[in-house]
C-alpha cells in the first residue's frame, strides 16, 4: 500500500462518517462499562472501560476467547453489548441504525471477506454503491483505491480467487477505506498470509496511516504485531479483563503483572529496542567490491582494508548501483571456490532503530551489519559491540 494518493478525493458518502469525525478526520470511540454474555451465559467481556484515541492505532491484544473480536464487533453493532454504552466522536452507537453504522466504518477480516463473483472493482465498490454514489464516479474512487493499497490497475476486473492472500487483504484494505470513513475496525486482518507478507503489509499499514489518521482499532493475537502496529495496546487477559492499556513501549518495558509479562514474552528486551533510535550507531567504511560474478583485481585491497579495520577479512559484494549483493568470506589457502556469495543477514536501514542494527550485525554472516541509505545503497558497516555500546548509554541516559 503506498500513502501516494494523498490527492484522492475523500468522500464520504454517508452523513453518520461526517459526523463521527472529528476536526483531525478520526473520531474518538469509547468503551463506558461494556458488557456482552451470549446465551451459552459466560460474560465474553465484563465491564470494559477503554478510551480509543482519536486518529491513531490501538490494538486489541491478548490470547484466544478473552474478548478481543467481540469487543471489536460491538463498535458497529455487528455484536450488541448486553450492558454499558459504547460511543463514537461522543455519539452512543446505540442512537445509530446498524447498518447506517456499519456502511460508515470500514471493517477489514481474517480472510479479506471479499465477494468471490464479483470483480475486485466491483468488492471495492460495493459501500459506495450502497450509499447511492453514482457509478462513474464510485469506478473513479475505486481505481484510485486500488493504487492506494499498491495494486495496479489491471487487477480491477479479476475476480477475488485470482488474487494472492495479500493482495486479496490489500483489496480488504482498499474497500474498507472507500467511504472515507473515520474509523477502521481490523480483526486479524493479516494473521492468514505469510510472515514476508505479513511484516510488508504492516509496515504498508502503518505509512498508509501516517497520511490518513484513521482511528484504527485492530485485533490481533500475536504480540509483535501489537507492539509494531500500536500507538496504544490493550492487553486482553484470561478472565476477561484488559491488563495493560499503554503504549507498547511501556508494556515491554513495565508489564503490569505475571500475565502480561509472560504474554508479551522472554525477548521482550530486544523487542523493546525498536523504539530506541539507531542514530548513535557508529558506521565504519565498508570493505566493498564490485561484484559481477568474479573476482576483481582490488578485492585483496578490500580484504586488506577489512583486516587492518579489525574485521576478518571478510569483503562485500555490492552491484554497480552499490547495493548489496552479499558476503566474500576471507580467502585461506584451503579455500578452493571463494568465488561463492554468501547471503548477507539483515540490513540497517537509515533511521532504523536499535532492533535493526543489533539484527544486521547478529545476522551477517561476517558479524558486520551492513547500513545502507533510503535507496538501498551501501554507507557502510556497523559492529554489534557498538550497537551494545549504543543500548548501554541509552539505559544510562534513562537512568
Ligand atoms: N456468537 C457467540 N455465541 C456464543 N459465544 C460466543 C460467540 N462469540 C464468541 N463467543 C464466546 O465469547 C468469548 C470471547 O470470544 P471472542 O471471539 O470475542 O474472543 P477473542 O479474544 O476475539 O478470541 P480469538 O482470538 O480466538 O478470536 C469466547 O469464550 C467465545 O467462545
Amino acid at each position: 500500500m503506498t500513502a501516494q494518493d494523498s490527492t484522492v478525493t475523500a468522500q464520504p458518502s454517508s452523513t453518520s462518517a461526517r459526523e463521527f469525525a472529528g476536526q483531525d478526520g478520526g473520531a474518538t470511540v469509547e468503551f463506558r462499562g461494556v458488557s456482552k454474555v451470549y446465551q451459552t451465559g459466560q460474560p465474553a467481556v465484563d465491564n470494559l472501560n477503554l478510551n480509543i484515541e482519536s486518529g491513531k492505532i490501538t490494538v486489541f491484544v491478548g490470547p484466544s476467547g478473552c474478548g478481543k473480536t467481540t469487543s471489536l464487533r460491538m463498535i458497529n453493532r455487528m455484536v450488541e453489548p448486553t450492558s454499558g454504552t459504547i460511543t463514537i466522536g461522543g455519539r452512543d452507537v446505540s442512537t445509530i441504525p446498524a447498518h447506517e453504522l456499519r456502511r460508515s466504518m470500514g471493517y477489514v477480516m481474517q480472510q479479506a471477506g471479499l465477494l468471490p463473483h464479483r470483480t475486485v472493482l466491483e468488492n471495492i465498490s460495493t459501500v459506495l454503491r450502497l450509499n447511492k454514489v453514482p457509478r462513474a464516479q464510485a469506478r473513479k474512487r475505486s481505481l484510485e483505491l486500488l493504487q492506494t493499497v499498491g495494486l495496479p490497475e489491471s487487477m480491477a476486473r479479476r475476480y477475488p480467487n485470482q488474487l494472492s492472500g495479500g493482495q486479496q487483504q490489500r483489496v480488504g484494505v482498499a474497500r474498507a477505506l472507500a467511504a472515507d470513513p473515520p474509523v477502521l475496525l481490523m480483526d486479524e486482518p493479516f494473521s492468514a498470509v505469510d510472515p514476508v507478507v505479513r511484516a510488508e503489509l504492516q509496515q504498508e499499514l502503518l505509512r498508509l496511516q501516517r497520511e490518513l489518521a484513521k482511528t484504527i482499532i485492530f485485533v490481533t493475537h500475536d504480540i509483535d504485531e501489537a507492539t509494531i502496529l500500536g500507538d496504544r495496546v490493550a492487553v486482553f487477559a484470561v478472565g476477561r479483563r484488559v491488563a495493560q492499556y499503554a503504549p507498547p513501549e511501556e508494556i515491554l518495558r513495565a508489564p503490569v503483572d505475571d500475565f502480561v509479562a509472560n504474554f508479551v514474552g522472554r525477548d521482550r528486551g530486544f523487542r523493546r529496542l525498536s523504539f530506541s533510535s539507531g542514530e548513535s550507531v557508529p558506521i565504519h567504511s565498508a570493505p566493498t567490491t564490485l561484484w559481477d560474478g568474479l573476482l576483481q583485481p582490488d578485492d585483496d585491497a578490500a580484504a586488506a582494508t577489512s583486516r587492518d579495520s579489525g574485521t576478518p577479512g571478510w569483503v562485500l559484494a555490492v552491484d554497480a548501483r552499490n547495493q548489496p549483493l552479499g558476503w566474500l568470506a576471507p580467502r585461506t589457502g584451503s579455500d578452493t571456490n571463494p568465488e561463492i556469495l554468501i547471503p548477507g543477514g539483515s540490513l540497517f536501514r537509515a533511521g532504523d532503530p536499535l532492533r535493526n542494527a543489533l539484527d544486521a550485525a547478529l545476522s551477517s554472516p561476517s558479524g558486520l551489519g551492513v547500513a545502507v541509505d533510503a535507496e538501498g545503497q551501501v554507507t557502510g558497516v556497523i559492529k554489534a559491540s557498538d550497537v551494545l555500546a549504543a543500548i548501554d548509554s541509552t539505559r544510562e541516559g534513562r537512568g
